[in-house]
């Protein structure tokens, strides 16, 4: 029997459904030194983003090599050694389509969140306070939205943006403008001195520890307003919160940190972040989508 660690979790559905058609799954989340052990015994590994797939653990995986398949319940790969994983004969999956939508809508509440304190307010209001004149916002329409990263979240989040009155201009990495495209490709210079607010849609850098530091921050408008759902260490907490705290960033939203769950308490409690634990993919619709393309992934791997 083909066996099946989901070690993050799954869809309940598609436990059942890959249970039906045969294949024995464990869904259970081992923290690593026992994790070592249980992945010899597995021909498949499905992850989201807490479990590590490194290459101390490709190396043990390796000693038994039933290890045929690592799935990532996701886009980012940034938690595997695809490269070393791929090298050793273990193909490397992800399920790239399934949670744009989810994830842009999460930047866009993130954007409501800051542009009006609702972030604030909600904290304040539990502590039964009425602080109804600290929290005067300013409205989405109108503002300029800058774009790092133009895939397929960014996408989602630009037709978003656009249905609510904001100009969307957007950077990438190829400089590529497509045909047709109804935003404004930019430079990565020209964004940082244009937008009112910046959202982040990129995956994590390779060969830097982050994109936006001091320097960068300090290119951009006075007052801007940062989002980031894509990675931790796309910005430097740090240098956030320095501009947060001397008004140079007014309000930032985070959904991904450095470190997860993040330690870093100048982060979780300063009172200009709008704070998600990476719930960007947590959606029902989302989840269901991913269960479906694993579900797809594994039966074409084993067809
Ligand atoms: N918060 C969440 O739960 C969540 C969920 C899904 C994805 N994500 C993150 O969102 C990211 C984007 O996902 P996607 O599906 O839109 O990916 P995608 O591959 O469709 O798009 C990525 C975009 O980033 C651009 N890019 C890459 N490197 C760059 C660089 N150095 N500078 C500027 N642009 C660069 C590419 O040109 C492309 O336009 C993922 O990499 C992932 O890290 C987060
Ligand atoms: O698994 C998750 O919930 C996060 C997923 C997200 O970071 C991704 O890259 O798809």
């Amino acid at each position: 029997m083909i066996r099946i660690l989901a070690a993050d979790g799954m869809e309940a559905s598609a436990i059942k459904n890959l249970e039906e058609s045969g294949f024995g799954v464990v869904n259970e989340h081992y923290e690593l030194p026992e994790l070592m052990e249980k992945i010899k015994e597995f021909d498949v590994v499905v992850v989201r983003s807490a479990t590590k797939i490194r290459e101390p653990l490709i190396d043990e995986a390796l000693k038994t090599g039933r290890l045929k398949l690592v799935i990532r319940g996701g886009v980012g790969v940034d938690n595997i050694d695809v490269k070393y994983a791929e090298e050793k004969g273990i193909s490397v999956r992800n399920t790239p389509n399934a949670s744009s939508a989810s994830v842009a809508e999460l930047a866009i509440g993130h954007m409501f969140n800051i542009a009006r304190h609702i972030h604030s307010a909600n904290v304040t209001m539990r502590e039964g306070k009425w602080n109804k004149k600290h929290y005067e916002g300013i409205e989405l329409s109108g503002k300029t939205l800058g774009l790092i990263g133009f895939g397929r979240i960014a996408k989602e989040v630009a037709k978003r943006a656009d249905a609510l009155g904001m100009k969307v201009i957007y950077t990438n990495r190829s400089g590529h403008k497509p045909e047709n495209d109804p935003f404004r490709y930019v430079t990565m210079e020209e964004l940082y001195k244009e937008a009112d607010f910046i959202s982040l849609h990129m995956p994590k850098l390779a060969d830097r520890p982050y994109l936006i530091g001091k320097e960068e921050i300090e290119k951009m408008k006075d007052g801007v307003y940062l989002v980031n759902t894509a990675r931790g260490g796309l910005i430097d907490e740090e240098a956030l919160c320095d501009a947060l705290d001397r008004g140079k960033v007014t309000a930032a939203a985070v959904d991904v940190f450095k470190e997860e769950p993040t330690k870093n308490e100048r982060i979780y409690t300063h009172e200009k972040i709008s704070l998600t634990p990476h719930t960007g993919a947590s959606t029902v619709e989302a989840q269901l989508r991913i269960g479906e393309e694993i579900i797809s992934i594994i039966k074409t791997f084993f067809a």
